[in-house]
């Protein structure tokens, strides 16, 4: 199967020299085509270039896309999607009042939904999951990294990755998965915590590798939830197993899980709404990739990602939705990166760069995936008619997207 792409008003983040990753001054270069055509074979980008200098090419299919912009599909590095019913009765608590760890307290908020979890069949879980997989495919996300963390025992933590890997069988994106056991301390174990720490590294890590139901390691490094020591351990452990650290940091409070991330040289360090200056320190000649969840800080009301000040380190920076029940229950993309560019002063170039080849980057995908680049995955986003890029961010909550293309196919 072939597709040409003819008359594409601009053709956007166009690598000739794949590059894993963007950082600081750079991120506000996007590479562009403007009046291009692009060649699609199969599940790849073949080739592209200008309209003036269009080969001759035949095609299965041809497509005019004048007036539209086409580009990379969105890199989504961070999401919870699987995870059973929802917690809009702790919304409108928060409405009237309540805080979200005022709501974790009474054992709402990760717990409410560890409950509801363990008690609805894996079937169920992973039909409701599908669903919200495909939203975002169609609001153009190509690819997608989902956790666990809302099982909280061995039984229902095992369930959620069978879930993800069940995913992976059945739809044509790529998946990576987390392994996310030490996501809060379940009820059982609130006066024992270290007892929790054990359960996790000792009996439901070694299960994990057994069964190779993940790629990745995640803790929620915060007050209140896991603390730096047990990052170390838990970390120290899954390294033996060889699954990498992607982990939760610095969301209320700045306790050194930064460096404790950079120390075992985590993929990534996510979210990063409080950021000292040792924190910036640690990041500075690491390979570790910050990623900010601007949708959660809308969500919940807290500060953004200080962006500018991690772009004016020389640092990159990624973006992701963190699609959850409880701190973001939205898994758009496009929102995202409005949001960055709006409450985080990021340039329109620069949240281009860090949902698409960066994400990529947080999922050790950008030799396939972020850009489009020769031999890259065929995930791309054809825009409808409008003026300029720029109009993505700008026109937020407006739908500018046409059709997406994932691996080659139509959404
Ligand atoms: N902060 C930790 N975990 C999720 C939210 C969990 C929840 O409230 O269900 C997050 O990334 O925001
Ligand atoms: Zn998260």
């Amino acid at each position: 199967m072939s597709l040409l792409l003819t008359n594409i008003k601009e053709l956007l983040q166009v690598r000739e020299n794949n590059i894993l990753k963007v950082s600081g001054s750079e991120m506000k270069k996007l590479p562009t085509i403007k009046n291009a055509w692009m060649y699609i074979e199969n599940d790849k980008i073949t080739d592209y270039g200008s309209m003036d200098k269009l080969p001759e090419i035949k095609a299965d299919e041809t497509i005019d896309a004048s007036g539209k912009i086409i580009m990379p599909a969105w890199c989504d590095s961070h999401t919870h999607i699987v995870y059973a019913g929802n917690r809009e009765q702790e919304f409108a608590d928060r409405i009237n009042g309540l805080s979200y760890e005022e709501i974790a307290n009474r054992g709402g908020g990760i717990l409410n939904s560890a409950k509801t979890l363990q008690e609805t069949p894996e079937d169920e879980v992973y039909e409701q999951s599908a669903k919200r997989l495909e939203e975002v495919m169609r609001l153009g996300t190509g690819a997608v990294e989902i956790k666990s963390g809302y099982g909280l025992t061995e039984e229902a933590e095992l369930k959620m990755l069978r879930v993800i890997n069940k995913l992976k069988e059945n739809y044509d994106i790529s998946i990576k998965s987390t392994f996310l056991g030490a996501h809060a301390i379940p009820k059982d174990y609130k006066n024992d915590p270290d007892a929790y720490m054990e359960l996790v590294i000792n009996e439901i890590l070694p299960k994990v590798a057994e069964q190779n139901l993940a790629e990745y390691v995640d803790i929620f490094c915060e007050q209140g939830y896991f603390t730096v020591e047990d990052t170390n351990k838990l970390l120290n452990a899954a390294k033996k197993y060889g699954l990498k650290p992607k982990i939760h940091v610095n969301q209320f409070n700045a306790i050194g899980g930064v460096k404790a991330g950079v120390d075992h040289n985590a993929l990534s360090v996510d979210h990063l709404e409080v950021m000292t200056d040792e924190d910036i320190e640690a990041l500075i000649g690491s390979e570790t990739m910050p990623v900010a969840l601007p949708s959660c800080s809308l969500f919940l009301s807290i500060p953004y990602t200080p962006a500018r000040k991690i772009l004016d380190a020389e640092l990159p920076l990624a973006l992701a939705t963190d699609f959850n029940p409880g701190s973001t229950p939205s898994g758009n993309m496009n929102l995202v990166v409005s949001l960055a560019c709006i409450k985080m002063k990021m340039t329109p170039e620069e949240a281009i760069n860090a949902a698409t080849i960066n994400g990529a980057y947080a999922m050790e995908l950008s030799d396939s995936h972020g850009s489009i680049t020769k031999g890259k995955k065929a995930n791309f986003i054809v825009t409808k008619e409008i003026p300029s890029y720029t109009f993505l961010p700008y026109a937020f909550g407006t739908n500018s997207i046409d059709s997406v293309y994932i691996n080659g196919k139509l959404v």
